[in-house]
């Protein structure tokens, strides 16, 4: 990160965290320490899966927590806050302990994604910058991850900067849509942060700016000859972009011994107009020559060019997936699960609704993963109490927690734990992993869900199942509080 350019974002909170937080100061509860799970409801889209993502921020973000003079004379100012409660803001920093799943893992609804151990204020005042990191970037990466998917091994390229929601929706998600399995950006100073490797074409204004198109397509020839992409569709594409374009490398890159070239197309129908462009650049000898698309792309209109037979082997994919359009909002909540009491017991609470979904998982938890040992695909997800142990020797009885009369015994598994441990007593004790090895992560974790989880329309529903110990506690709390 650029330090010296780098926000505090401490006062990012939602004002009824200060509230709470100078009310639990005011009666003792300071303290006492709690556990909050941050889970979803539904994935995006109706996939089956979606893409954690975020954590790095959320992790800078803690490790930044304080308030400044100004800030605590802004609280000061709105006649709310104790004198004592803006003493202690004056000293505030994080003391707990974070878990968290690693960016890139596919996550499915209900399970903690984060879980924060910490005295009550810390724990409460940090939520909305934690729901904010990890809502909007496993957003775009789930979106992306299925653009990624839908193009079938050929590259996406995140051209979204200029529609993103405000200057952090187009960094950050730059960074989310790479994880997801973009292969780079137009994002500059994506690459500059975080290394989203930074890439491009060329405008229609470069273009405009010649007397002629051949003129553009020749001089851009002439001072990138080895990463040329020329876009040939600011006239008209087949009568005189094309043949440009073709009489351009001719002219500049063939001398030169150069093969390696590309066109962008950004209207007009792209199944017709790439099978042509194939065509005339095939029979002109540029058979190395890449066709790029663009033009308010998805994975369904990919998809659906791909079934035409359209001959493409890049996409350019902007404001669908930046703003992930079809539906923007990945529903990451942050709930109280436990608390200590003084002698440090573990405490289970739970949050009752009427819609069934919306009740919580109590109990500081733990989630394993389980792989089949032969297929390595992912069976299910399995939530325990934090202290219990899967043993992968023994075959393990499955409930659906919703039926419990739907049940499985699977064997010859392996259980991995899905969340590590990444603050301890406000001490980072996690190497955060370089972005590269992240979307390489994602990719490998993605392919260990059945293509029946990773369709588009109707997926399977993974199982995330719980302990029969999670269960009765949360069954003995229903009937205590229902
Ligand atoms: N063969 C095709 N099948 C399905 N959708 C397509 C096909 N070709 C293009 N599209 C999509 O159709 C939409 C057409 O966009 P639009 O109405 O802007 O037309 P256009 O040809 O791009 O015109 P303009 O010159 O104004 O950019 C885009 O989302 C594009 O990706
Ligand atoms: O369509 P998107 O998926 O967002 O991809 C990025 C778009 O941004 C650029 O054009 P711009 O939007 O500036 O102008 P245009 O729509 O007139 O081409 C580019 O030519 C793409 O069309
Ligand atoms: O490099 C490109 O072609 C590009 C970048 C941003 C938006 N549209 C296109």
């Amino acid at each position: 990160m650029k330090t010296d350019e780098k926000l505090n974002m401490t006062m990012l909170c939602d004002f009824y965290e200060l509230t709470m937080g100078n009310g639990y100061f005011q009666n003792g509860l300071k303290d006492r320490i709690t556990y909050f799970d941050v889970f979803f409801r539904n994935v995006p889209d109706g996939g089956g899966f979606a893409i954690a993502a975020g954590l790095e921020q959320l992790v800078e973000y803690i490790q930044d927590l304080h308030f400044s003079e100004e800030d605590i004379q802004y609280l000061r100012g709105k006649n709310l806050f104790s004198e004592e409660f803006l003493e202690y803001l004056r000293h505030f920093h994080f003391t707990g302990d974070i878990y968290a799943v690693p960016e890139g893992t596919p996550i499915f609804p209900q399970e903690p994604i984060v879980t924060v151990r910490a005295p009550a204020i810390e724990a409460q005042l940090i939520e909305t910058f934690t729901l904010l990191a990890i809502n909007h970037q496993s957003l775009i990466a789930t979106k992306a991850n299925r653009i990624v998917r839908a193009a079938r091994g050929r590259t996406v390229l995140e051209f979204g900067s200029r529609r993103a929601q405000g200057a952090d929706g187009a960094v950050t998600g730059a960074r989310a849509a790479y994880i997801g399995g973009c292969g780079g950006t137009a994002c500059t100073i994506s690459d500059e942060l975080f290394g989203v490797p930074a890439g491009g074409t060329m405008a229609h204004a470069w273009v405009q700016m010649f007397d002629s198109q051949y003129e553009a397509f020749k001089t851009y020839c002439e001072i990138y000859p080895h990463n040329v992409v020329l876009l040939v569709d600011t006239y008209n594409t087949l009568k005189s972009g094309i043949p440009d374009a073709i009489r351009a490398f001719n002219d500049v890159l063939k001398p030169m011994g150069i093969t390696k070239c590309g066109i962008r197309l950004d209207s007009g129908d792209m199944a017709y107009l790439t099978r042509k462009a194939r065509q005339m650049l095939d029979e002109a000898g540029w058979t190395e020559c890449t066709i790029t698309v663009s033009n308010s792309l998805d994975e369904y209109l990919i998809q659906d060019l791909l079934l035409q037979d359209a001959k493409i082997d890049q996409f350019g994919v902007g404001e669908r997936m930046i703003t992930a359009r079809s539906e923007p909002v990945f529903g990451g909540v942050y709930k109280l699960a436990a608390i200590e009491d003084e002698q440090g017991n573990i405490i289970p609470k739970i949050k009752v609704s009427e819609n069934v979904g919306k009740i919580t998982n109590p109990h500081f938890k733990k989630t394993y993963r389980l792989f089949n040992r032969c297929t390595g695909k992912a069976i299910a997800d399995y939530i325990c109490v934090h202290d219990e142990v899967v043993d992968d020797t023994k075959p393990l009885l499955l409930f659906d927690p919703n039926a419990t009369w739907k049940k499985k015994t699977v064997m010859n598994y392996e259980a991995r734990p899905l969340q590590v441990q990444v603050f301890r007593k406000g001490e980072l004790v996690y190497d955060l992993p370089k972005l590269e090895d992240i979307r390489t992560y994602c990719a490998q974790q993605v392919d260990t869900l059945w293509e029946e989880v990773r369709r588009f329309d109707n997926p399977h529903t993974f199982y995330v199942d719980l302990s029969p110990r999670l269960f009765g506690i949360k069954q003995n709390l229903l009937q205590q509080n229902g």
